[in-house]
């Protein structure tokens, strides 16, 4: 791809998965106009920041935590959701740390994700037939004519809680609310009940390691940054007008910046080399995702590196493999043997929640817990056989209590599908069930960290 990059340059593309059927073109132009107006959410310096460390995942000295909503909604905005979310991704960070010995890139799924790509563009019920829900910030979930109908003002209100979200993350993340000795003792409440037993010894270790820390007077007080954490936001970059509006000229290096969010990444369905989706990300300098999916080979792998990572620029590329359970073993080796091969500088995360996904007999969309960290477990075993730094995990999680993933060792039945069933889009892990997949993720990691030390 030789042509010259303009923020506009994906028009001239075929893009997937936009909606092209609003109602008043005017009144969408007016509103992009609108947002080309609005300040940044991120700055280009904050997403250079996330390079660098993205850059250190990709040398194997470090780990990305990736997570949060399928799909950010109006209705299930609050202050507890965000705190929630937040402080179960740093309780994650917390014990992968401690079993990895490496720094955790925090990364959210969170302001900013509110546009879906759907596997049917309508949907019938009771013999009524309406266009399928597409996200928050395009339509309506409600199965009503008017709510199906794309308005555009919904992208102004997308912003509006962006930049809401964002501004309550950085206040908990610099404000003292993420204290170090804080976050073990909210694990340590999951450690001593029932479903939490099991990964006590863990648990227990952390707090000797941290009760080591402060009798040597390693303290909040005394070392301020055990107080502050470092998170980053992204996204999916799918409605590319959105993100052309929100991409910003950084007068210091005359790079361009979506400054929608740190990190974007390009859909399992909207990949496609000649597309709108690559041709945009290709020009922005942020750190940018693509998700691998079973039916990738090498060769179209190989050519999107080569189209978004140019310079083979460490910390720019993340490849975030979707399989499913019984897939991952057989389509990984090749993609990460021939991307190896080529010196081709990426990180590799697993997205274990894509390809797991079944429909339970209740009609619920729902994913087995057991599936989800075979996933995970069987991208670390085939990560270790090739050579590569197992760098990443990228989860579908909330800090509420629902019940939309089955299993875990508070087991969520089929039966307690309905019970609380609040997402928007795909099923979510819960608290209980991701901070579960964290402690045995670093079991995994820990296994392979010994296995290593007594090889060397
Ligand atoms: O989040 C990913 C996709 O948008 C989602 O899995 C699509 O779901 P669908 O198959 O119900 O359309
Ligand atoms: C749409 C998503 O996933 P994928 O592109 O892997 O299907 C998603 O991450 O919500
Ligand atoms: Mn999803």
């Amino acid at each position: 791809m030789t042509n010259r990059w303009t923020p506009e340059s994906w028009k001239t593309r075929p893009g997937l998965h936009m909606p092209a059927d609003y109602p008043d073109a005017r009144a969408l132009q007016a509103v992009e106009d609108e947002l080309r107006a609005l300040p940044p959410l991120v700055f280009a310096g904050e997403a250079r920041r996330l390079k660098d460390r993205l850059a250190a995942v990709e040398a194997g000295d470090a780990f990305l935590l990736q997570g949060g909503d399928c799909a950010e909604s109006f209705k299930e905005f609050s202050t507890d959701n965000i705190r929630d979310t937040f402080r179960l991704m740093l309780q994650m960070a917390v014990v992968l740390t401690f079993a990895g010995r490496k720094p955790v890139v925090k990364v959210g799924r969170i302001a900013g994700q509110f546009a879906k790509p759907r596997s049917a563009p309508i949907e019938t019920i009771d013999g009524v037939t309406l266009p399928s829900y597409r996200g928050d910030n395009i339509n309506g979930s409600a199965f009503t004519p008017e709510e199906r109908t794309p308005d555009p003002q919904r992208l102004l209100r997308a912003y509006n809680q962006s930049a809401s979200t964002l501004n309550l993350l950085r206040a908990f993340a610099g404000g003292g609310y993420a204290d170090l000795y804080n976050i073990h003792r909210w694990t340590q409440g999951f450690a001593d009940q029932g479903v939490g037993t099991q990964y006590r010894e863990l648990a227990d270790k952390i707090a000797e390691a941290l009760a080591f820390m402060e009798a040597v007077g390693v303290t909040p007080e005394t070392h301020p940054d055990l107080s502050r954490v470092e998170v980053f936001t992204s996204h999916e970059a799918l409605l590319l007008n959105v993100e052309s509006a929100l991409t910003r000229l950084d007068g210091a290096t005359g790079e361009w910046f979506d400054t929608s969010a740190h990190m974007l990444w390009i859909g399992e369905r909207t990949r496609q080399l000649d597309g709108a989706h690559v041709e945009f990300m290709r020009g922005i300098k942020n750190p940018i995702g693509v998700k691998c999916g079973p039916s990738m080979e090498p060769d179209d792998l190989l050519p999107l590196i080569d189209a978004l990572n140019p310079d083979n620029t460490p910390g720019r590329l993340t490849l975030i493999g979707r399989f499913g359970h019984d897939k991952v073993h057989d389509r990984l080796p090749r993609l990460m043997k021939a991307v190896k091969a080529h010196g081709k500088r990426v990180i590799w995360s697993i997205d274990p929640m894509h390809g797991n996904t079944l429909m339970a007999q209740s009609g619920y969309k729902t994913r087995p817990f057991d599936r989800i960290i075979g996933e995970v477990k069987g991208f670390v075993d085939v990560a270790e056989a090739e050579g590569v730094h197992p760098g990443g995990v990228h989860l579908e999680m909330t800090g509420q209590n629902v019940t939309e993933c089955i299993g875990g060792a508070q087991a969520v039945t089929e039966d307690d599908l309905s019970s609380r069933y609040h997402t928007h889009c795909d099923p979510r892990l819960n608290a209980d069930q991701a901070l579960e997949l964290a402690f045995l993720i670093a079991e995994r990691l820990k296994t392979g960290r010994l296995a290593r030390s007594a090889a060397a």
